[in-house]
């Protein structure tokens, strides 16, 4: 059989994943490519993703991106978590952090011991033995050597963009202008062999990357690859987004607020705020989505709200002939982890990973799609958590999310952690035990008995290595500067 060696790359699509996709292949793989991107001025990008989680550091590593640069850059902070207010119930709140809580044994997690050390009244909220959530919630960072801190960023997202292209293009990548108004395909293979622009330009190319955003136009409107709804699990359909002045220092981390029919997002930039609503439209309009976010916002808004309409779900297969969408054109769970970015960082390095020089191969195409697959599940079981494990009862919207069918293996999860207290982390899996635990208990679920393993520590003996830990995460907290001094020092955002 003869294979198409693969040469030339078109990405279809400038927002972040079409540039994250540029710059990667272009800085990594670019001596035995030819990559081109095409993007239309007249279609704007979606204009939010600003939330990030620590994988974007490894990437970063991989693309040789100096941090500081790039946080002055993208008018950056630091990101230690994610902090639920009244997810559980109005006015009970928890944070989800990076770091790593408590300590582990080698047959039972931390959560065991705290568990016993609160039957006992010795031990503090299960956060508190966490360095990164106390560094949040006392508003201090500092950017320390291996082992330190857990961390993420917070980004401009039109400035990320920008910055990636710079950096694909300093690697070669070429952009093109154009809207594309055709997908065109082998009369009897259904690959993509070429793209039509407005202008009538044809760019011709061997592998196709879909960063079109939700629109789909390469994997769907031209494949017809299929969608899975999620909407069922994952109710939420709208956002709304507005920008606002700063009214403060940034805090350390993303705030998640639970509303009516929702949730709104705060997003702290170094010189302005991120603020969405994510919402049910089967709960509200948009024109009263819009008023409840402009009603909860600090700053003084400097663009005006716009509405964005989304489906959850997945694309049935990400890569499809020659077709691999990346972003949004792939699917979309919900920002509440804030999980986009790090899907495309996946995609990108699973491509890389199994880069088809030789040709596409059936068998490479399938161990993709699974690999993708089994990892969105993943996380789309641990959004779901939020929703569903939660004691607010006080609007239809959550008394949907209380009582909604939920996916067999969240069922599982949320069954074996209120019998034992146990957890676990599928090998590929992105959120592991710390974070379900985390979530877990934040939203409420409290198990019904832990490890007695946990016994053959003396009262005592549990009350002084609770208090080691407790200890050690603070000491290591009071030495670090406030979030906004180490900023300022570090990472200073360059002028608008
Ligand atoms: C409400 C909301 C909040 C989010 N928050 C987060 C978050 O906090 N963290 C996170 O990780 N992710 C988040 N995401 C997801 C994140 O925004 C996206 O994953 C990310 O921005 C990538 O988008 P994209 O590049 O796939 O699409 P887009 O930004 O929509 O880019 C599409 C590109 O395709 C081009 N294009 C489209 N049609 C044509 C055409 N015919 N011809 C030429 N060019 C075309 C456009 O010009 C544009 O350049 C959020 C998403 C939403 C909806």
């Amino acid at each position: 059989m003869d294979y198409q060696k693969i040469k030339r790359v078109v990405i279809a699509g400038g927002g972040t994943a079409g540039w994250m996709a540029a710059a990667s292949l272009a800085k990594l793989l670019g001596k035995n490519l030819d990559i081109s991107l095409i993007e239309s001025d007249d279609i704007p990008t979606v204009g939010v993703g600003e939330a990030t989680i620590p994988t974007m550091l490894t990437l970063h590593e991989l693309l040789g991106i100096n941090e500081r640069e790039f946080m002055a850059e993208v008018n950056g902070t630091f990101k230690l978590g994610i902090a639920f207010e009244s997810w559980r119930d109005v006015g009970k709140d928890y944070i989800h952090s990076f770091g790593f809580t408590g300590k582990d044994c080698w047959a039972a997690g931390f959560q065991h011991f705290w568990l016993k050390g609160q039957q006992l009244g010795i031990a503090k909220d299960f956060g508190q033995y966490c360095a990164e959530l106390l560094a949040a919630q006392q508003n201090r960072f500092a950017v320390m050597p291996k082992g330190g801190l857990n961390y993420a960023y917070h980004i401009d997202a039109g400035r990320y963009a920008g910055f990636l292209r710079r950096l694909a293009e300093k690697h070669n990548a070429k952009r093109i202008e154009g809207k594309i108004v055709s997908v065109n395909l082998h009369n009897e293979t259904g690959f993509i062999e070429s793209l039509t622009l407005a202008s009538g330009k044809v760019i011709e190319g061997d592998l196709f990357i879909d960063c079109s955003g939700f629109r789909g136009l390469l994997i769907e409107q031209a494949l017809h690859t299929g969608y899975d709804d999620w909407s069922h699990w994952l109710p939420c359909d709208s956002a709304i987004a507005v920008q606002t002045e700063s009214v403060g220092p940034p805090i350390p981390y993303t705030r998640s607020i639970a509303r009516e029919s929702g949730w709104q997002w705060r997003i702290p930039l170094q010189t302005r705020v991120g603020n969405g609503l994510v919402f049910c439209s089967r709960y509200m309009s948009d024109d009263e989505g819009i008023q409840q976010l402009l009603d909860n916002i600090e700053g003084k808004p400097i663009n005006e709200p716009r509405v964005i309409k989304f489906l959850t779900g997945t694309r049935r297969k990400h890569w499809n002939k020659n077709c691999i969408a990346m972003g949004l054109s792939s699917g979309f769970i919900e920002p509440l982890e804030s999980t986009s970015i790090h899907l495309i960082q996946r995609s990108i390095t699973r491509l890389m990973q199994m880069f088809p020089y030789d040709g596409i191969r059936q068998p490479d195409v399938n161990e993709f799609n699974t690999q993708m697959h089994a990892e969105i599940i993943n996380i789309r079981d641990f959004i779901v958590l939020h929703y569903h494990v939660t004691e607010r009862t006080d609007s239809p919207f959550w008394r949907f999310c209380r009582s909604m069918d939920i996916p067999d293996s969240l069922r599982h999860r949320i069954e074996l952690f209120k019998q034992t207290g146990r957890v676990f982390k599928v090998p590929t899996e992105l959120f592991g035990e710390n974070s379900w635990t985390q979530v877990m208990l934040g939203q409420g679920l409290m198990p019904e008995q832990y490890h007695p393993i946990v016994n053959m520590m003396s009262d005592d003996e549990l009350k002084n290595f609770l208090n080691g830990i407790d200890q050690t995460a603070n000491n290591l907290v009071k030495q670090l500067p406030q979030h906004q001094e180490f900023i300022n020092h570090y990472c200073k955002a360059s002028a608008m």
